[in-house]
């Protein structure tokens, strides 16, 4: 056969094959509905969906939702994404799928910000990310851990409220933000590095509190070249640069701590603190196989999810009450009733204490502090609700829009504690069990903290409605309640109030 005559064969086999597959391609596309990517916008040529996204994602992609359906499908840049927006969904992902979507997607923040992953939000899920939740459940975050630091928690409340006294006798008002993270570091401060972290509220905590709110804030950021790697390298919205700078001021605060807790091991021989323990793991060769890398990683990770989380739900509540004074009164006759005014909170009471416990759902349902959960990624091609999810395709469940939707929450604009008081809401579980309240997440990747998060919550609440009757500044007219968008839903303006004291002056 002549070579022309051979090669023309050749070509004509090979196009029989590919429309053969074309064809048979689209067939089954038409055939299986499970080929079927859900509804979702239009979007831009080659960005996507990423411009429809705008400053405040939580509110676009609910608003999306509600056209959509409750999964809706973006292509971002070249990547597929899914939002799932209601208690069904998140739970077709979070709980059926669990481990089709127990990873993280890669991204400019778990690169710059954790390490390249070294930490534990980002790590894949496999050994060393179960050795990290096991030792941090075991000595910091878990039921008996929590039981051994309340003594710690104790104190620190107790100096809260003792420099809140001062300055209510300055006439001078409380920045809550400022005053609860300073608290809360400490107290992670005492558990993992056996010290407080801060002497006194000031420059320095102040500092910590602006770096813990720029970490959040970067790190929730839609980062263009994310999502179109191929110009990652320009760093369009300059979001790469100031992680960057961020994390050399994070990595030398932490190396500090190190250096400092290795300086003062005699004072603590016979009783090690949780520093100690993982740092007994990178010598133990039967351990993880921890590296100081790994470890300075989940120091960033705890010191920053356990502080800003807790603390900036705890500045929404205060802030709802400010605005509906009848609510505090609710919850301090509560508190007197069964507390007294004669001591302060004690963590025991707090399962005496039902409408307490429901403020604090209401406000986990209201002002969930991660609107957008954390993003997983699609280990495999799967399908959900008839719908078919791409192979790495990123997830996003957002929280913000299960606790607004009216379909499930009666006036669900209005901050009312009492419906959760009776019927199904008073047996929710925030922790990861029911959908429709689920502000820590669920499934295997749920929020390591998620019972430290409540307890935080929970205790320091309860003991500022107890402690203080609470007014805004003089002169101020309006609570400004706006968001500002980060992996944290921060107050955009941080909230000052003027407090007086209502306890016995021997309980403060
Ligand atoms: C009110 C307080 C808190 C809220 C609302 C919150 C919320 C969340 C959410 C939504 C996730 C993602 C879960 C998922 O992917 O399904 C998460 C993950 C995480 N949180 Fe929290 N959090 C809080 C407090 C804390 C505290 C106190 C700590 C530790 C000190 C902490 C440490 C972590 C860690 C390490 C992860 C990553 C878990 C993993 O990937 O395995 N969080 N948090």
């Amino acid at each position: 056969m002549a070579i022309d005559t051979l090669f023309r064969e050749i070509a004509a086999a090979t196009l029989v094959f590919l429309l053969t597959r074309l064809f048979l391609g689209s067939l089954l596309l038409l055939l299986k509905p499970a080929c079927k990517l859900p509804p979702g916008p239009k979007g831009w040529p080659v960005i996507g969906a990423l411009p429809l996204l705008g400053t405040m994602p939580h509110v676009s992609l609910a608003q999306m939702a509600k056209k959509y359906g409750p999964i809706i499908y973006l292509k971002m840049g070249t990547c597929d994404m899914v939002v799932a927006s209601t208690p069904d969904s998140a739970r077709a992902f979070l709980k059926t799928l669990d481990m089709n979507f127990s990873n993280r997607p890669p991204n400019a923040g778990s690169t710059y910000m954790a390490y390249n992953r070294q930490d534990m939000v980002f790590a894949d899920y496999g050994p060393r990310w179960m050795s990290l939740r096991k030792l941090c459940n075991l000595h910091m975050l878990g039921a008996k851990a929590l039981e051994d630091s309340a003594g710690i928690r104790a104190i620190e409340t107790g100096l809260m409220v003792r420099a809140m006294c001062e300055s209510s006798q300055r006439g001078e008002a409380v920045v809550i933000p400022e005053m609860l993270t300073f608290a809360m570091a400490n107290i992670i401060g005492q558990v993992i590095l056996g010290h407080r972290v801060f002497g006194e509220k000031g420059a320095e905590s102040n500092e910590f509190k602006d770096m813990v709110v720029e970490h959040m804030t970067l790190a929730g950021q839609f980062n263009v070249g994310d999502f179109i790697p191929a110009i990652a390298w320009i760093d369009l919205q300059g979001i790469e640069r100031k992680m960057k700078r961020a994390i050399n001021k994070w990595d030398a605060l932490i190396r500090k701590m190190v250096t400092e807790h290795t300086e003062l091991a005699h004072e603590r021989e016979g009783n090690p603190d949780f520093l100690d323990v993982l740092m007994a793991n990178t010598e133990n060769p039967q351990g993880p196989g921890l590296s100081m890398t790994n470890i300075k990683a989940l120091l960033l990770d705890l010191f920053t999810a356990g502080t800003d989380t807790s603390s900036s739900v705890i500045e929404w509540a205060l802030s709802e009450m400010l605005l509906n004074s009848d609510i505090l009164k609710r919850a301090q006759e509560e508190m007197d009733r069964v507390i007294g005014r004669n001591r302060r909170l004690q963590a025991s009471d707090i399962p005496k204490l039902p409408y307490l416990q429901a403020l604090c759902k209401e406000t986990f349902r209201k002002h969930p502090s991660t609107p957008l959960n954390l993003p997983r990624m699609a280990s495999e091609a799967c399908e959900v609700d008839g719908y078919y999810i791409p192979k790495d395709t990123r997830l996003i469940v957002n929280i913000w829009a299960i606790g607004r939707d009216p379909d499930i929450w009666e006036n669900p604009l209005e901050f009312n504690p009492e419906r959760f008081l009776s019927g199904k809401p008073a047996k929710m579980d925030p922790r990861g069990n029911d959908f429709e309240l689920i502000p820590f997440g669920a499934g295997r990747r749920i929020c390591a903290g998620a019972r430290m998060g409540v307890v935080m919550v929970e205790y320091f609440l309860g003991t500022l409605v107890h402690s203080f009757d609470w007014k805004l500044p003089d002169g101020m007219v309006e609570l400004n309640m706006d968001e500002t968008f980060g992996i944290a839903l921060q107050k955009a303006v941080p909230l000052a109030a003027m407090v007086t004291p209502r306890l016995h002056p021997n309980a403060l």
